[in-house]
């Protein structure tokens, strides 16, 4: 039985039972055979029903963005604006799908020669819990327009969101194997993994659960996109417009309750405006509203276990034994944390070098731009970095020299349906969203005709 929890109140909120195998394996069998007719359906049918999907979404979308509060307590107007991007995602490949996959054409000796793109089949979803809706919207719109089909193992505390999804994407009228809900627990997975019908995987979450998916797939010879974890550096150089500097890395940080793989995490700082930086940091989180997440007005809430919440505490603990200082916050009531400021950080904290999942920034100073380039590469993780200076010049001839897979300047790192999203070293590989992300999970058929 997978239980949901709301994490704001303790209160179990829904049980669900999940699927025996055989259940598993009767959804499977109608997702493939659904694909079979689903792959050559029109561009144009798919589009309605993207567009269909998109607006199921905006007239539901307090329905949806509520189950998504109470189930992992992200605060009402954050989970939607998660609804409304999932209905941007849905109009963006409605709208770019046809052209994304036209056939390339190539000039070779043949009468004809060109490449084109065929769907793969079944491509198996596992999913987390902190963008409940989008990171699933963000892998199924572009799976569904270039004609594949879905099966979902979501994250077991956000059971009804997947549950929700699943019914969005039938009253949009999607046949009805295109996009199944498995209710089943991880432990389940390998074994889908290797079932015949299922085509490739797609893993958004830790490192190990990625690391012990992509082996299993890698095994079967099946293709994975692995969208792992993050420690995002906002690099603040000494001309950088202050104000809107920290306002931006604010944001950055305490989105979602701090708890998203591409949040920015380190902050580094010029020495030479350490102090000003830190002291506008502080008198911009101070005014975060936190409280109960179903108020419009609340920007932090709860985290989404208490379990993960302990975690924080205890990076927390390690790096102030290892020298750093609190400066905001660093108190936490069960599944409550409040929003923390550490400074003093040095490269060898764990609040440096481990992804910190909840609503706490670190900072760190540096002296030189090519130690602020060692400080941003010196994290195992890959996702993107944020830079601050009022120099795009400067700015842009730093750009090749971060390992990132995305470079934001004056801007926080976000996923944005037109740019391709993925990261490098820990953070995995493959590209979602934009035209590279549709493109991941086909068969790029080469074809060539010759006459005689
Ligand atoms: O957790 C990472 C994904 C966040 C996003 O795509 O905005």
């Amino acid at each position: 039985m997978l239980k949901s929890i709301n994490p704001y109140t303790g209160e179990t909120l829904e049980k669900f039972k999940e699927h025996s195998k055989s259940d598993v394996s009767k959804k499977i069998k109608k997702a493939d055979k659904t694909f079979k007719d689903w792959k050559h359906t029109t561009f144009a049918r798919k589009s309605e029903l993207m567009h269909n999907l998109a607006e199921e979404l905006i007239n539901n979308k307090k329905d949806y963005a509520t189950a998504i509060t109470k189930e992992m307590g992200k605060p009402i107007a954050q989970a939607i604006a998660e609804i409304e991007k999932c209905a941007w995602v849905c109009n963006y490949y409605a709208e770019h799908a046809e052209n994304q996959l036209k056939k390339e054409i190539i000039e070779t000796d043949a009468q004809e020669s060109y490449v084109r793109f065929d769907p793969l089949g079944v491509i198996l979803a596992v999913m987390p819990w902190n963008y409940p809706f989008w990171q699933v919207f963000r892998f199924i719109a572009p799976a569904l327009m270039a004609g594949n089909v879905g099966v979902l193992k979501h994250a077991s505390n956000v059971m009804r969101c997947a549950e929700n999804i699943e019914k969005a994407i039938q009253n949009a009228g999607f046949p009805d194997g295109c996009f199944q809900n498995l209710i089943i627990s991880s432990k389940k997975v390998e074994n889908i993994i290797r079932d015949k019908r299922i085509k490739a995987v797609t893993l958004t979450g830790s490192k190990p659960a990625g690391s012990a998916v992509a082996s299993i797939a890698g095994e079967e010879i099946k293709k994975s996109l692995l969208e792992l974890g993050g420690s995002n550096a906002l690099v603040v150089f000494e001309d950088a417009n202050i104000e809107e500097s920290v306002k931006t890395c604010v944001q950055a940080r305490f989105q979602n309750t701090g708890q998203s793989c591409i949040a920015g995490k380190r902050l580094l700082v010029h020495e030479s405006i350490y102090n000003e930086v830190v002291e506008a940091l502080i008198t911009e989180t101070r005014e975060l509203k936190s409280g109960d997440p179903l108020e419009e007005d609340t920007f932090i809430g709860v985290m989404a276990r208490e379990d993960l919440a302990k975690d924080l505490e205890d990076q927390l603990n390690r790096a102030i034994q290892g020298g750093a200082k609190v400066v905001l916050g660093g108190k936490r009531n069960k599944t409550y944390f409040e929003p923390t400021i550490v400074i003093n950080v040095s490269k060898k904290s764990p609040i440096f070098l481990e992804e910190t999942f909840g609503p706490l920034i670190s900072v760190t100073s540096f002296k030189t731009d090519m130690e602020a380039i060692d400080l941003v590469n010196k994290s195992d993780f890959g996702l993107g970095v944020s830079v601050f200076t009022e120099d795009f010049e400067r700015a842009k001839a730093l750009i090749s020299q971060f390992d990132d897979g995305a470079v934001f300047i004056n801007s926080m790192v976000k996923s944005d349906p037109r740019l391709p999203f993925g990261g490098t070293k820990d953070s995995g590989y493959g590209r979602e969203l934009s035209s590279d992300g549709i493109k991941e999970f086909l068969n790029r058929k080469t074809v060539y005709i010759n006459k005689f």
